[in-house]
């Protein structure tokens, strides 16, 4: 990590202040003191802030949120932190993407932009807290049955993508808590492409009586519809053409609602065909060729619980979501372009569509 985040907090001082009046204006936050100092200014002079928690190795899902956050709030925080207790002890912490400088350079146009629009809030403060900062007490555990101070949601953090990662929702939990209460934000940002997630927080900030307001971003995707996601570097050429399987076959669900239909049998039968139809042909190629994955689930849900349900609620709506592992790379041909990590791991990829109320 670049020297210049060592100390407590930093004013950024890269580029020079350009055409509309703009100079850098993000602080950078390593600890708490400092940080709360500063909220405690911008609270005195009635300005308001959107935090935007990430994981870092920001792209254009990450940036929209911050662009969201920016029209609605007069300063946005934008936190960077990869939290070890959401990844269970088999799963990529160690891989995880970390790509801080880009990430900053991203940050610094996002701003630029901002700056010259005009009418919008900027960017000013990013916070990047070391582990001890954020785990003060005992070391983050990743074991299920691990001590420290824990933020339980159930069972919604069980279910789904709480089902293949047991401790997920724990870790997305109380290192939101934990964010929240060091920000005290008027507005937090989330990603739609996480549906589940959105639910969890909505969930734990009602429960908790947390003063703040949780805003939802839309879907960032590719041309091809594949959603945006830090893990998609790990894919390379070959899994990358197959695992737009997943926004397909939740399209072809989405028709079916379309269309009129209400039962979960019509709407879910053909994503899982289109699914299954699909993994066939993968297991017909030779392996030099294919790529292959595994449907984790396709869900049809009621949004507040996400409970599964035999039929949509015209009222309320629902979740429609898949999780897929698209599975290492066979025989990888010389020159092929294997992904970030040589194509030797599996991805884990998520997405959703919401079934929005046809009437009220
Ligand atoms: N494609 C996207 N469109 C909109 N928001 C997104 C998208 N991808 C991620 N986000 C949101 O950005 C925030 C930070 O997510 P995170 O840093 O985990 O990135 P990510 O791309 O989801 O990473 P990963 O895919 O590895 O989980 C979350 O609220 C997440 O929902
Ligand atoms: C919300 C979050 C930043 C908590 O670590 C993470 O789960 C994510 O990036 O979606
Ligand atoms: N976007 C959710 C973070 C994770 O998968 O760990």
């Amino acid at each position: 990590m670049a020297a210049r985040l060592l100390t407590g907090v930093r004013r950024l001082s890269t580029s020079a202040p350009a055409k509309h009046g703009f100079a850098p204006s993000m602080k950078i936050f390593r600890d708490v003191p400092p940080l709360r100092g500063y909220r405690r200014h911008l609270l005195r002079e009635s300005r308001s802030v959107g935090l935007v928690p990430t994981m870092g190795a920001l792209h254009e899902g990450h940036l929209s949120l911050v662009r969201q956050a920016a029209h609605e709030n007069t300063d946005v925080f934008v936190s960077i932190y990869v939290n070890p207790t959401q990844f269970g002890v088999s799963e990529d912490f160690g891989s995880y993407p970390k790509t801080w400088d880009a990430d900053l350079k991203k940050l610094e146009v996002v701003d630029r932009e901002l700056a010259s629009t005009g009418g919008a809030g900027r960017i000013s403060a990013v916070f990047t807290p070391t582990t001890t900062v954020m785990y003060p007490t005992l070391p983050p555990t990743s074991e299920v049955d691990g001590k420290g101070s824990f933020v339980i949601i159930t069972p919604l953090g069980e279910m789904l993508e709480g089902a293949s990662r047991p401790v997920f929702f724990r870790g997305v939990a109380t290192v939101c808590m934990k964010l929240f209460n060091i920000v005290t934000p008027e507005r937090v940002y989330f990603g739609q492409k996480d549906v589940q997630q959105t639910v969890l927080i909505r969930r734990m900030v009602k429960d908790f009586h947390l003063d703040t307001e949780v805003r939802i971003g839309p879907t960032k995707r590719e041309e091809d519809g594949l959603a945006l996601s830090s893990r998609n570097i790990y894919l390379g050429t070959r899994r990358r053409a197959v695992a737009t399987i997943l926004s397909q076959s939740l399209l072809r669900a989405e028709e079916q609602f379309k269309k009129g239909k209400r039962s979960r049998a019509d709407i879910l039968w053909p994503a899982n065909d289109l699914a299954l139809q699909t993994a066939m042909h993968q297991e017909e190629l030779p392996p030099s060729q294919r790529a292959r994955f595994e449907v984790d689930y396709i869900s049809l849900a009621d949004p507040d619980t996400l409970e599964e349900v035999d039929a949509v609620d015209e009222r309320k709506g629902a979740v429609l979501s898949g999780a897929i592992k698209m599975q290492p790379l066979e025989d990888p041909q010389h020159g092929e372009d294997r992904g970030i990590g040589g194509g030797e791991t599996a991805v884990r990829l998520i997405d959703n569509i919401i079934l929005h109320p046809t009437t009220t």
